[in-house]
């Protein structure tokens, strides 16, 4: 058997007799000659090797920022690493809902179908170079992904199977990504190097359209028209209009509007933004607001009628002050904080629902929400910018059925035509009728909730007939006192003509009396 030095020592000269004929071509052929060889070296490499790679590194640009692309590949290839690879990476996602994320270790490799073609992808490391200077933070290492595939197939991989998975990768990442509820800050801690328009908490409300209590139809047509917004993308382009869509939730208290938009959020995992109008000082701030929020989300401006005077009676109202003001100067100062607080306009507001920077981003939700439609100033809700109106109202047979299916788990109960008939004739809000059925107690069972149910709805409708009987009371009692005003206004006036015209007459009979007088004394002249 041959030696290990032996060995080592044959290695080295075969090196260096390559090395050396090597340095030979390179100095003794001419360059045509050269380019030629190499050319036809490729060739044979080709034929022989006919494979294609193509490298993503984990980090581009001057400032060695985490490519996009490599995120997304390591997404789409999770759930084949997971399955393929022998040695496995764990990575904790931000903002995702997985616990964490695995991905092929170095060195590893997975392959992939698409089209009918196999593909090859693995990990490549390459180790960090230890003696460079650099201002930038070194790296510890540099990865990539390296794609393999046959020449052949050239054309769709580099066209339609790179996008797939790019495509792909973000959509894993979307529909993993925790969602997330955030709310405005005050414009005094908009600075410092992080800057913080927003902030925000993982969305958690379990609301769901299964659990929403409505008329179904009314229901599976929001679903329908949800599901066409979001698909939308081809068509929004198509028709040159930005991908957005209003909806206007109006309705009592606690008929679910604030819920609708929970589920709206689940339903298209969209995270949700929280308006607070009353916080944001200007327009400009407001449209500074609008441009830090994200694709793919619900900006929720809630009970608009109380957020801002945008009814048309902010004049009004600041009329009415400034002569307390005038008055009082006091009660201005007292004032001075609320009164810096907001000066969003309706136009302002206008701008940020359908001006030209609310296009920006794309595929978002706007959502009013208010208790007095009637209120809104029309120009706020008009359609292209409201485009759906949704009443959320009170509790039908069919949306008790929900509750009762969601609270107590009942489809049916020899109780459900009774409360049927009592719906029909009571106005109950969803709240209410859901805060009777749900069992305060471990001996309460479904029919002392429906039971109870039927308590409160009768008791709503006595007050309810109460409240109209009084409202109808004193409706009469003003009618008759306008009644009797306008009689006595009318005997006033009586009193006032009688009074003219008996001085008239007392003015006629004293000029009659001073004429015949006259006559008297200066005698009949013919
Ligand atoms: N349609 C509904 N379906 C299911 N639950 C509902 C519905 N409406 C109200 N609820 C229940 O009542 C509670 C209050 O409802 P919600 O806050 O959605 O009402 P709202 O219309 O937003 O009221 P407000 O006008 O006061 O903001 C919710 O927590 C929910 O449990
Ligand atoms: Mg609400």
């Amino acid at each position: 058997m041959m030696m290990m030095g032996e060995t080592w020592s044959q290695l080295g000269s075969l090196i260096a007799t390559a090395m050396f004929l090597w340095a030979m071509f390179d100095q003794s052929f001419p360059h045509h000659l050269r380019s030629l060889i190499l050319s036809h070296t490729k060739k044979l490499t080709s034929f022989v090797y006919p494979y294609i790679q193509i490298k993503f590194p984990e980090f581009t640009g001057e400032y060695l920022k985490r490519s996009e692309a490599y995120a997304a590949i390591e997404t789409y290839l999770s759930s084949k690493s997971s399955s393929e690879a022998k040695s496995l990476k764990a990575v904790v996602v931000k903002d995702s809902s997985q616990p964490v994320q695995l991905s092929m270790d170095e060195n590893e490799e997975v392959t992939d179908e698409f089209e009918g073609m196999k593909v090859w992808w693995g990990v490549m490391n390459i180790p960090p170079r230890t003696q460079s200077f650099s201002f930038l933070p070194q790296m510890e290492e540099k990865r990539y992904y390296k794609l393999t595939f046959h020449k052949s197939h050239r054309e769709t991989v580099c066209g339609k199977y790179i996008n797939h998975v790019l495509q792909e990768g973000k959509a894993i990442t979307v529909r993993n990504r925790q969602r997330r509820l955030f709310i405005n800050n005050p414009s005094q801690n908009w600075g410092g190097y992080r800057s913080t328009q927003w902030s925000h908490v993982t969305f958690e409300h379990p609301a769901s359209f299964d659990t929403l209590a409505m008329d179904s139809k009314k229901k599976e047509e929001i679903i329908n028209d949800l599901i066409k917004f979001s698909e939308g993308k081809e068509y929004y382009a198509k028709i040159g209009k930005a991908w957005k869509r209003g909806y206007l939730l109006y309705g009592p208290p606690g008929t679910g509007k604030s819920t609708m938009i929970a589920a709206m959020a689940n339903y298209l995992n969209y995270d949700i933004y929280d308006l607070e109008l009353t916080t944001v000082k200007d327009n400009t701030e407001l449209r500074r607001l609008l441009i830090e929020t994200t694709s793919k989300s619900i900006i929720v401006i809630e009970d608009i009628d109380c957020s801002l005077d945008l009814t048309g009676q902010r004049n009004k109202k600041k009329e009415q002050e400034k002569d307390e003001e005038k008055k009082d100067p006091a009660s201005k100062m007292a004032k001075g904080e609320e009164e810096s607080s907001s000066k969003v306009t309706l136009s302002g507001l206008l701008n940020f629902i359908d001006g030209l920077w609310s296009a920006c981003g794309g595929e978002r939700i706007i959502v009013f929400t208010t208790n007095y439609v009637e209120k809104l100033d029309p120009a706020l809700i008009r359609r292209g910018r409201m485009d759906k109106y949704i009443e959320m109202s009170y509790c039908g047979f069919e949306a008790f059925k929900v509750l009762a299916k969601n609270y107590l788990d009942v489809d049916s109960h020899e109780l459900f035509a009774t409360i049927d008939h009592l719906l029909e004739e009571t106005d109950m809000t969803p709240a209410d009728v859901a805060e009777n059925l749900m069992p305060k107690s471990q001996n309460e069972d479904a029919e002392t909730c429906l039971k109870k149910l039927i308590e409160a709805i009768k008791t709503a409708k006595e007050e309810a007939t109460k409240k109209a009987e009084e409202e109808a009371r004193l409706k009469a009692e003003k009618e008759e006192k306008e009644k009797q005003e306008a009689s006595q206004e009318d005997v006033k006036i009586d009193e006032s003509l009688a009074k003219d015209v008996k001085e008239n007459v007392v003015d006629v009979v004293k000029d009659d009396k001073t004429l015949g007088n006259e006559v008297k004394e200066n005698g009949v002249t013919a």
